[in-house]
């Protein structure tokens, strides 16, 4: 019985009726059903089979192994041979295994996305990229599959955090819409318009310490990737939750948690580094996710999640909410306990602002910021429309003029078209039905994505894509379905934070203008910042070294 022609069939018939459960979540439960299963054959074939323990055990092996070669058969037939994707074209290895694209990521160092971009070259626009995965570089792809109207769903990706059930992930990890839909609305709430009013003098004052810090140091040679890095860290931590890292003010990247452990943001930057790698095989990072090994990045972490908690054990009915921390607690508060956001939900939340919301704006600040200084003469554009606008400099400065001077948004877009946060493409599950892209049927179930990298480098869509036209915007409705670029997506999953990340950076970059001059740094030429973006899901940059000089005339 226990034969290895016998495990084969049995490899075969797992994958067979396993193929609409999404094993995803299961690495280590299906680890210890193979190894209890390796044990319980042998004990029956030493028991009935009258077999000694060795041997018993050799052939427990044998039959174990035979299943997972019957599994990776079975596999390798379905995803070659009948797999509805098999006209699509794309490398060989792609079709076959997730691993591929993954090894690739390791070989570019984190830049999948020109692999991704290379791939299209080779192979047209719609690439297989893995056993149920299309890339797809159309325009109109955009909208079909990100748009406020799509059915599509986030894939497995997404859950890759160690939570179980689905209402304690935090919001970027829900792939139900109907959870999505009420817990994004609790969390729009604390970044809506008038919680943003609210937000602007702290964001002020962060830029005022910024901005001190910088003058400090002019005529040096400064990190401003790291500068930003701090800035953006410090708005979040007041934003999110009312609290300061501090890190402007110790001028470097760490946080001390309650116990006295101390984070470093460089090694978050190193755990985010690895998810890139694994971005692929998410099934991994969630496997890795469970066993606590995180180090830093648990620590920074937990760090968020005790302000959370905090916040809650000093939260009023009362009291006016003063951050996203304060609305989602009560929004939380006043429910009725069957439709309460989790305990560890809301702790997931409490990072994920941090997350999403500080290395996304000031990467997207410091591209800005290296395309200013390569092309001088549109930095002196800006700073001409902002000595208009304020004419007795940064004292006179309120963020109701700056955001008025659409160039500031004209070089924003540009240089996140140029480098765009989240360059590979985000990925969505087809549903029932399938997908109607032009004349393209998608079926269900598939993997899709838009490679923006891609896209946005595409000469059939822009006019000279690879320079920098900030210019190029003027007159255009970023927000209209028919302009193919969504730094902040569209539709129901896009960026609650796109105001606030606006805020951040028309104040930073109207007030920078207004001040200083920008330089490189003597040996600094640029070319290994503008080589060297690793996609760690958002964009991670190397350091950029700058000399900032202040203006005749001073604040
Ligand atoms: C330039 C800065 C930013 C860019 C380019 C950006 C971009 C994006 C993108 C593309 C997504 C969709 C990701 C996906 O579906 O896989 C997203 C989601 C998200 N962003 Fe941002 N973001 C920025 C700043 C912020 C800020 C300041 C916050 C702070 C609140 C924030 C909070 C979030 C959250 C919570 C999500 C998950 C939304 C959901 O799944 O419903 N982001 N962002």
């Amino acid at each position: 019985m226990f034969t290895p022609w016998s495990g084969a069939i049995l490899g075969c018939f797992f994958h067979i009726s396993t193929q609409s459960i999404e094993l995803d979540h299961s690495g280590w439960t299906l680890l210890a059903l193979y190894n209890g299963l390796i044990v319980v054959t042998a004990v029956l074939l030493s028991q009935f089979g009258n077999f000694g323990v060795f041997k018993a055990a050799s052939n427990a092996i044998i039959f174990c192994w035979a299943i997972l070669i019957g599994l990776l058969c079975s596999i390798i037939i379905k995803r070659l041979v009948l797999s509805p994707l098999r006209k699509y074209p794309g490398p060989f290895l792609a079709k076959v295994t997730k691993f591929y694209t993954c090894s690739l990521q390791i070989k570019s160092g984190n830049q999948l996305f020109k692999e991704i971009r290379k791939m299209h070259q080779e192979y047209g626009d719609i690439v297989r990229t893995g056993p149920r995965e299309l890339s797809i570089l159309k325009p109109s792809a955009l909208s079909a599959i990100y748009g406020a109207r799509s059915k599509c769903t986030k894939s497995t990706f997404y859950s890759q955090s160690k939570v179980w059930a689905e209402q304690d992930h935090n919001v970027f990890g829900l792939r139900t819409h109907k959870e999505h839909s009420w817990r994004r609305r609790k969390m729009d709430h604390g970044l809506n318009s008038k919680a943003l009013s609210s937000y602007e003098p702290r964001i002020r004052s962060k830029v005022d310490l910024l901005l001190n810090q910088l003058s400090a140091r002019q005529g040096q040679d400064v990190d401003i990737t790291s500068w930003l890095g701090f800035f953006s860290f410090d708005a979040m931590g007041d934003v999110a939750y009312g609290r300061d890292f501090k890190m402007l003010e110790k001028g470097h990247g760490t946080i001390e948690s309650a116990d006295g452990k101390e984070a470093k943001v460089e090694h978050m930057h190193a755990a985010l580094k690895f998810v890139g790698i694994l971005s692929s095989v998410p099934w991994l990072i969630r496997m890795f996710a469970q066993t606590e090994i995180a180090g830093d990045y648990s620590v920074f972490m937990e760090w968020c999640k005790e302000k959370m908690r905090e916040k809650q054990a000093s939260w009023h009915k009362d009291q006016v909410p003063t951050d996203i921390a304060s609305h989602l607690i009560g929004a939380r508060e006043t429910s009725v306990p069957a439709q309460r956001q989790t305990q560890t939900s809301l702790e997931e939340d409490a990072s994920l602002l941090i997350v999403a919301g500080s290395d996304t704006t000031s990467g997207a600040l410091t591209n800005v910021l290296y395309y200013l200084t390569r092309y001088p003469h549109v930095y002196k554009k800006l700073q001409s429309l902002v000595d208009e606008a304020f004419p007795n400099g940064d004292a006179d400065w309120s963020y109701e003029e700056a955001r008025k001077i659409t160039y500031i948004d004209h070089v924003c877009h540009e240089s996140m078209r140029l480098k765009t946060p989240a360059p590979q493409g985000l990925v969505r599950e087809v549903p029932a039905g399938g997908l109607q892209i032009d004349d393209v049927h998608i079926p269900a179930g598939t993997i899709v994505s838009v490679p923006t990298w891609s896209l946005y480098h595409d000469p059939r869509v822009w006019d000279e894509p690879d320079a920098y036209k900030p210019e190029r915007w003027e007159g255009i409705d970023v927000n209209s379905e028919n302009v193919p670029f969504m730094p902040f997506l569209r539709g129901a999953y896009s960026c609650p934070g796109k105001n606030l990340a606006y805020m951040e950076m028309r104040s930073v970059l109207s007030r920078l203008a207004l001040r200083f001059d920008l330089a490189f740094a003597p040996g600094e030429t640029g070319v290994e910042f503008d080589e060297g973006p690793m996609d760690t899901f958002t964009l991670m940059l190397p350091s950029l070294r700058l000399v900032l000089t202040e203006r005749e005339r001073k604040s």
